[in-house]
């Protein structure tokens, strides 16, 4: 069977080739959904392209990010067209599922045309859940998607390339199912060389938590760069390397297994304070003093001097937290103003999820997606389960509430 994998040659010379022999499976995800969601999604989208690839030659093209609603830092410019090599290591994503960036299948396309769209939705009225699609019409007529009436083209904004690219063909779906659902409907109803499943947030994982789950998300390795401006901190600040804590990572991550216990990460405590728009929308938050009560009693605890707080919050918060803990040293990433125009928000995320992801104990804030990332690639490290499935209790559950469930790595 052909498979999908191109090099990073010449993409000029094999873009005849793919696009007689492949098919582009395209996806994007409802405008306000957040930087972790929309990884979350990627994982599921592979999974079908990996499924796809059992039966015939399909490559996954990577969303460009961008128009992200939390990325509205006023010095930080030009948060659009961002490719995925900026904020992952493209070659391990390879390693689960042939991926391709969205210019790069421009590059590969002759037209840049994507020709099918099906724009998913919520069924209306559902009493009981079965796995079902259909064709419908929009439930919502606001679905960004117009028709070109001179050219009967579709037009989008298309990640930024609005200017440029152009949908032969839109359709609603109504979908309630798991993201494999649609396999034999992209085999047998499409003969379409670029699909684009728009709403991809729709579609459930086939099978969350198990080997395959964590098979696409061991793949979502952070982009080397990244990394080293995380380690390079751990060292000055936090007397933290990988040899010490025992969090070498393995080039390949097919080659990494670990136990948990193995990793023992550097000696502070690494704290995930989401605030922000979680505190207008009743996330169970708790107030700084309470938050720095909680920290106190966990350091002495695991007898840690060093703090490292990963967080939203704007400055003066972020001072008000520290001094509830005067007596430790509160280390917090502050990029130049180099690292920040480069890398963007996204990158400085990712800092901030690394470094907290090699601390001895982690604590994070209830359903944040942000804490969840950090949690699973503590399960990557080989982190004892205890020191990483903790989150911060709100002031009226004081320090005694229910932690996060254990999502622990499958091999
Ligand atoms: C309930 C949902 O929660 C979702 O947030 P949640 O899961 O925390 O997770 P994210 O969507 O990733 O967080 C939103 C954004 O906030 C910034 N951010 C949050 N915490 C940190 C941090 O510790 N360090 C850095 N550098 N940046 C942080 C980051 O830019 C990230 O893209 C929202 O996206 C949804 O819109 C919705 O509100």
């Amino acid at each position: 069977m052909v498979q999908c994998t191109p090099t990073n040659t010449s993409f000029l010379i094999l873009a005849l080739n793919y696009s007689s022999v492949c098919v582009f499976l395209l996806y994007s995800v409802n405008y306000g959904e957040g930087f972790n969601l929309r990884r979350d999604v990627y994982m599921r989208m592979a999974t079908l392209v990996k499924s796809l690839n059992e039966d015939e030659p399909w490559l996954l093209v990577l969303p460009p990010w961008g128009r992200i609603y939390h990325w509205q830092s006023k010095d930080i410019k030009h948060q659009n067209k961002i490719p995925w090599s900026l904020f992952f290591d493209v070659a391990s994503l390879k390693r689960f599922v042939p991926v391709v960036e969205f210019h790069e299948f421009l590059a590969m396309s002759k037209e840049p045309v994507i020709e099918e769209v099906y724009y998913l939705q919520n069924y209306k009225d559902w009493k009981e859940w079965e796995e079902k699609m259909e064709f419908k019409p929009c439930n919502n007529e606001n679905h960004y998607y117009w028709k070109n009436v001179e050219t009967g083209f579709w037009e989008s904004w298309f990640f930024g390339y609005e200017d440029r690219v152009y949908a032969k063909k839109f359709q609603c779906v109504s979908y309630m199912g798991h993201a494999g659902f649609m396999k034999p409907f992209l085999l047998k109803n499409t003969t379409a060389r670029s699909v684009m499943i728009e709403r991809a947030e729709t579609a459930l994982h086939d099978r969350f938590g198990d080997t395959s789950y964590w098979e696409a998300r061991r793949s979502m390795v952070f982009a080397k760069e990244l990394r080293d401006i995380g380690d390079e901190f751990r060292a000055k600040y936090l007397d933290s390397n990988d040899d010490t804590d025992n969090t070498v990572l393995d080039e390949d991550w097919t080659k990494m297994k670990r136990k948990h216990g193995e990793a023992k990460g550097g000696p502070y405590l690494a704290v995930h304070l989401r605030r922000k728009d979680f505190l207008r929308t009743n996330h169970n938050v708790p107030s700084l003093k309470h938050a720095a009560k909680q920290i106190k009693h966990l350091m002495d605890k695991h007898d840690l001097s060093k703090l490292f707080v990963a967080t939203d919050a704007p400055k003066e918060e972020f001072e008000s937290f520290s001094e509830f803990l005067e007596e430790f040293e509160v280390f917090a990433f502050r990029p130049n103003a180099e690292v920040k125009k480069q890398y963007k928000e996204g990158g400085l995320a990712i800092i901030d999820q690394w470094i907290c992801a090699h601390a001895r104990f982690f604590i994070g804030t209830q359903e944040s997606t942000f804490s969840f990332r950090i949690q699973e690639e503590r399960e990557i490290l080989g982190f004892d389960t205890k020191m990483t499935f903790n989150r911060l209790c709100d002031d009226e559950e004081e320090m005694d509430c229910e932690q996060p469930s254990k999502w622990t790595i499958e091999y």
